[in-house]
């Protein structure tokens, strides 16, 4: 059940974008969306998340197709976080923690003791506690980030949508963010472009390219030297580590290129 992208078919200006695109998460499971750049992952999410909707295909939400459901019992249940999360006002990071609350208002206002708490374990969640009333232009790009993250985590829905969630971050939040959605009790979808972490962190991976899945699974199935070399057209070694039994992949320098050139 969860969020399930059935035989997805989505075109944009004339160009397949999506080609029957199915995932099937179990609850609670952490899908690493990889691929290299436009092979289809943020339009996946797009759709995921009900911003766009498919050309063929659904996206159900358990079990029910979400283009039948109203746009505020999607949001209950449904939060993302997309590369251009971002605002114009000038607003405390407070402020735009707080808008994740929204989807949880009814007319006659909501609970507030239970937004602030969702608000307060979101702040402490992503470390932004000792920020919260920092204005947004005064944040750093990685900041900014952990405040789009922890609104969305202050939504408490029961599925993430996260598109690139770490470009932002240095290396010790990068690992702190995504052990976090790990092991919360979501089911979340991640694009990434780090191989390493969607190794470490995903419990499943689907391999884009050119809007279609070539490869599904366990990260130490699909995360192969030939799979880093027939998608992303690059050569590397592929190790598993002794110590954390994940895949880790080494990227080789691409002499040969440049030798062809000359
Ligand atoms: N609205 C649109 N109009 C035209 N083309 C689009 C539109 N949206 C997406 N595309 C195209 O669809 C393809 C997939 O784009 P998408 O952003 O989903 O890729 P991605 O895998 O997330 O890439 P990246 O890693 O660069 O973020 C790209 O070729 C992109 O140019």
């Amino acid at each position: 059940m969860t969020l399930h992208a059935k035989n997805l078919g989505w075109s944009r200006g004339g160009h397949l974008v999506l080609d029957g695109v199915t995932v099937d998460p179990a609850a609670g499971e952490t899908i690493g969306l990889l691929g290299p750049n436009g092979s289809g992952k943020s339009s996946l999410l797009r759709l995921l998340s009900g911003i766009a909707e498919p050309d063929s295909g659904s996206v159900l939400l358990d079990g029910t197709d979400i283009r039948t459901l109203r746009r505020r019992q999607v949001a209950r249940r449904v939060a993302m976080v997309d590369q251009h999360s971002d605002t114009e006002v000038d607003i405390t990071v407070l402020d735009v923690v707080r808008l994740g609350r929204i989807p949880h208002r009814g007319v006659f206002g909501g609970d507030e003791s239970a937004d602030a708490a969702a608000v307060e374990r979101a702040l402490e969640h992503t470390g932004m506690t000792s920020k919260s009333h920092r204005l947004w232009h005064t944040l750093s790009g990685g900041e900014r980030q952990r405040a789009q993250i922890a609104r969305a985590l202050a939504q408490e829905p029961d599925e993430l949508l996260l598109d690139e969630p770490t470009n932002h971050l240095d290396i010790q939040h990068q690992l702190d963010i995504l052990s976090l959605v790990a092991e919360l009790p979501l089911t979340s979808y991640i694009a990434l472009h780090d191989l390493n972490l969607a190794a470490m962190f995903c419990d499943r991976v689907v391999v884009l390219e050119a809007g279609r899945i070539v490869a599904a699974g366990r990260p130490a199935t699909v995360i192969t030297e030939a799979l880093v070399e027939q998608v992303y057209r690059v050569r590397a070694g592929v190790a598993v580590d002794p110590v954390t039994g994940y895949p880790t992949v080494t990227y080789r320098p691409q002499f040969s290129r440049h030798l062809a050139d000359l």
